[in-house]
């Protein structure tokens, strides 16, 4: 992990602290004047703990892992998976964000590819951390980038951000396209605008 990735101050392997975190969300209910002894919290601060520990699972598996196993399909053209559904937390309100992800590569000469469902699990892992969109987006592209070596690749994200539409400027239904290319996706306009078109004709 690096100082980019948004997790440096955690150290090289954070772990989840259960007792640490059931603690935090009694004092937390307490802060907002509840009482966590009533009958129906009794047991919510355990259960709050234990649905971080899966909405931060990106923190204590190393995404990139997921990308280990590839195989060579003498395919030099673009892969799309599209509409890959994305659910993540917004590092500024711990609020939800979520949507979907289209993702595309273009394998390299030896036609390195990885499983399709592995793109998805790419996604999932940077998605459940404390995240930013941008965040999110670059750093898929970049995995694919270290652990494919392609001729390109393209990711868009498109998400509805909780902390703008139940709170604050309370704007549900807006929503946030961000992308990141990389290689000739970058370089090549009319290979980015094959990619494009093909996201907007799913
Ligand atoms: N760029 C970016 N901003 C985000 C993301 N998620 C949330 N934000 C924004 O982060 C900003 C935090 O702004 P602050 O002024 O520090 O916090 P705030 O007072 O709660 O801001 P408001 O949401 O405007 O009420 C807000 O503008 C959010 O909309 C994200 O993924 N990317
Ligand atoms: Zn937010």
């Amino acid at each position: 992990m690096n100082a980019n990735d948004g997790t440096a101050s955690l150290g090289a392997s954070p772990v989840f602290d259960q007792a640490r975190a059931e603690a935090a969300v009694r004092e937390l209910l307490a802060a907002v004047g509840e009482d966590p002894s009533r009958e129906g919290l009794r047991d919510t601060p355990a259960r709050v703990a234990r649905a971080y520990r899966e909405l931060f699972a990106g923190l204590y598996t190393e995404p990139d892992s997921v990308l280990d196993k590839t195989f060579d399909e003498s395919h030099e053209e673009l892969v799309l998976v599209t509409d890959i559904p994305v659910y993540s937390t917004c590092e500024h309100h711990l609020l939800p964000f979520h949507g979907v992800a289209h993702v595309g590569y273009i394998p390299n000469a030896r036609g390195r590819v990885t499983g399709l469902s592995k793109l998805a699990r790419l996604i999932d892992l940077y998605a459940r951390r404390p995240q930013v969109q941008e965040r999110l987006t670059s750093q898929v592209a970049d995995a694919l980038v270290r652990r494919l070596d392609p001729r390109g690749v393209i990711v868009v994200v498109q998400a509805e951000h909780l902390c703008m539409g139940m709170r604050g400027i309370k704007k549900p239904g807006s929503r946030t396209t961000t992308s990141a290319v990389r290689g000739l996706m970058r370089d090549s306009a009319s290979t980015r605008a094959e990619a494009i078109e093909l996201i907007k004709a799913r």
